[in-house]
């Protein structure tokens, strides 16, 4: 990043919108440096991995991740793209049959890759084994024009990430080897016989992969907004807290503090589960290697459920900050802008959360019916049919929350799983059954899944190698964490009979005294994440806090502070105040 690519510019030059248009605003490699480096690693067998993936190492191929068509982002297994084996030639012909087929929205698609992992409806010898994934060429490597029989195109202005190219293609009947089909897990030989993967989901991995880097990176955007929020804070003078007295600190408004320790709180909750989750996968990546998918639903279940929190938890801790810089917060030069459209997104791509949610949902209701009947369940459900253990921990310690936690997500399971029931009885339709409790459903999902976010930073605290004054801090913004989210979820307690009406509002009294405790512990916790300033892109959260003077020093960077008077006077205004002389 030692100059910013395209202007070659020296970073600390930058203007903070140029900076942010790089590092923030969307990077056009990166699906080439993520989904499509993964796929090849995960899909792709021994021989075309040395064929491909020294070539995009070098940059050579610069590739995206197509999966997603007009007519279809979330329902993978109705995407229109065919890809039919002819025997004759033992080629693929790639084929976009309608309008809604048109491959649209994958990163650098449009104007930077010149290959795509394409995901498409294999047919061989008349029958559809379903989407797999297949390495395509899409432009000349050399002039960089499209092949014949590709349509290639750039969708247009987005919310956020405008300085990446998110494109659409079509094929026209568009020929590629038999080869170019992704086949680690599953082959289509010369003869056109379908050779089937041990597990019919293999297919999906690199999506699984995203979700989990996915989760990492929600912790870092939102470690920048509260690094941003929480140093302007400090230095941001406001009002009277005392009549009379000088302009305070906004940090010392109680409310600001509530604000903002939270989602600084949150930023370790994200990342300890994300380290979790990733040590998982690895574990299921070495497993699958060796033909073993049995802990496969667990890390599907996993991904789905940390990716869809730690998204929607970020995005709304980012427009937080965003919203407690005030005016300030609004101005690009802030870098909270740019923050929340590159992170909002999250929430949508890579499975949009409600979906991701409802197959949490699916797996609760599936592994407590199953537990019911004394079958084997996976580790991260065995809790939804235990016994309750909850009277042998002191009243409010932090394991007897995580009990509450435990218990009201195994009796919210409970509950929705009868509601179930009694609508399948009604309906006698399982699906439209599913359909009509599916709120509920989603309400299981984000219960269990914030009970597990929660455990795990509860655990990982209790197990840091840490100094006492560290460990101590991180005890305060744990216990924070716990109780702001039960005070957010209280009906879960109160229904379940874990907590009472007197055990919340002991908790709200311990949350408020925790928000002046950790009040000094602000400035230094954000600090310690260490973003520089060139990376935090930030007006309002530099390391020196000379807000003002940058405020006023990034206005002058405007082109239209070039002139006194700008063109458009001349052009529009002059012509405007004449013409009603
Ligand atoms: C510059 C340096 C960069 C370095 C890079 C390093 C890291 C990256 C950094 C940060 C990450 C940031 C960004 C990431 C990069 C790029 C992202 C940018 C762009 C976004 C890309 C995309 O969006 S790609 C397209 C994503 N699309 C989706 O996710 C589609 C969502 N839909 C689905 O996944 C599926 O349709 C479904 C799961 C919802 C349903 O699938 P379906 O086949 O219909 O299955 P069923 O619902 O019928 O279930 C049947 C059973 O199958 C089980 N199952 C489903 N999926 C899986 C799975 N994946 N694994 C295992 N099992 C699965 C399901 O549980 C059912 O099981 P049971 O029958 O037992 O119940
Ligand atoms: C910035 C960005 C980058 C992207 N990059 C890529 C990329 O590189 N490669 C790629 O292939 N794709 C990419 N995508 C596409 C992305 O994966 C899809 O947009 C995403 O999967 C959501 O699918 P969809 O757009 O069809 O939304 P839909 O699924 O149509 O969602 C619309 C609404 O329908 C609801 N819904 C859908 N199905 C159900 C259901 N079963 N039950 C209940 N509600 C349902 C959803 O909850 C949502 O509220 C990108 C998208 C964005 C925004």
């Amino acid at each position: 990043m030692r100059k910013l690519a395209e202007h070659n510019i020296p970073l600390r030059e930058a203007s903070i919108t140029q900076v942010h248009s790089v590092l923030r605003d969307g990077n056009p490699l990166i699906v080439h440096t993520s989904m499509f480096a993964n796929a090849l690693a995960s899909l792709a067998n021994p021989k075309q991995q040395q064929q491909w993936v020294p070539l995009a190492e070098k940059n050579r191929i610069i590739g995206t991740y197509a999966q997603t068509e007009i007519g279809h982002g979330t329902f993978v297994r109705g995407l229109e793209t065919t890809a039919i084996f002819d025997p004759e030639t033992k080629e693929f012909v790639l084929h976009s049959p309608t309008i809604t087929s048109t491959k649209w929205w994958p990163g650098g698609l449009g104007k930077t890759a010149n290959a795509a992992i394409v995901m498409a409806q294999l047919y061989t010898q008349g029958k559809c084994y379903g989407p797999h994934p297949f390495f395509v060429q899409l432009r000349d490597f050399d002039t960089h024009h499209s092949l014949p029989g590709v349509i290639l195109g750039e969708i247009g202005p987005r919310l956020g990430i405008n300085s990446q190219d998110n494109g659409y293609l079509r094929f026209d009947h568009y020929r590629i080897p038999r080869t170019n089909m992704l086949m680690r897990h599953s082959q289509v030989l010369e003869d056109g016989s379908y050779v089937k993967p041990i597990h019919n989901k293999l297919s999906y991995g690199t999506m699984v992969w995203t979700r989990v880097a996915i989760v990492h990176s929600c912790s870092k955007k939102l470690a920048c907004a509260v690094t941003i929020a929480t140093r302007y804070s400090a230095v941001r003078h406001q009002s009277e807290l005392v009549p009379g007295k000088p302009e305070p600190q906004i940090l010392e408004y109680q409310t600001q503090q509530y604000k903002l320790l939270p989602h600084i709180a949150s930023v370790f909750a994200i990342l300890f589960s994300a380290s979790s989750v990733l040590r998982m996968q690895r574990n299921v990546a070495a497993s699958i290697s060796k033909g073993n998918v049995e802990l496969l639903p667990e890390l599907h279940i996993l991904s789905c459920a940390m990716k869809a929190l730690s998204s929607q938890d970020s995005t709304q801790g980012i427009e937080t900050c965003r919203l407690a810089c005030g005016g300030h917060g609004y101005i690009a030069s802030s870098g909270l802008p740019s923050l929340y459209t590159s992170t909002t997104c999250t929430i949508t791509y890579e499975g949009e959360n409600t979906v991701l949610l409802l197959q949490v949902a699916r797996y609760l209701i599936k592994s407590y019916r199953a537990g019911l009947e004394g079958l084997p369940v996976l580790p991260s459900v065995m809790y939804l049919t235990a016994p309750s253990a909850m009277h042998q921990s002191p009243p409010l310690s932090n394991q007897a929350l995580i009990e509450a936690f435990r218990i009201s997500s195994a009796n919210l399971v409970k509950e929705t799983e009868s509601r179930l029931c009694r609508q399948f009885n009604l309906e006698q339709n399982f699906h439209y059954a599913w359909n009509r409790c599916s709120v509920a459903l989603v309400h299981c999902a984000e219960l269990h899944s914030r009970y597990y976010m929660c455990e795990k930073f509860l655990s990982t605290v209790e197990s840091i190698r840490a100094s006492d004054r560290v460990r101590s801090v991180l005890q305060d913004l744990c216990r924070l964490y716990l109780i702001h989210h039960i005070t957010l979820n209280q009906g879960h307690f109160l229904r379940s009979g874990t907590l009472s009406g007197v055990d919340l509002s002991t908790l709200e009294e311990e949350m408020y005294e925790l928000l002046a405790k950790l009040r000094p512990q602000a400035v230094p916790l954000v600090d310690a994440f260490d973003f520089r300033d060139e990376l935090l892109g930030s007006t309002l959260g530099a390391w020196d806090g000379r807000v003002y003077e940058r405020l006023y020093e990034e206005a002058q960077k405007s082109p239209l502070n070039k002139t006194d008077v700008s063109k458009a006077y001349h052009k529009y205004l002059q012509p405007l105040m004449k013409s009603n002389l």
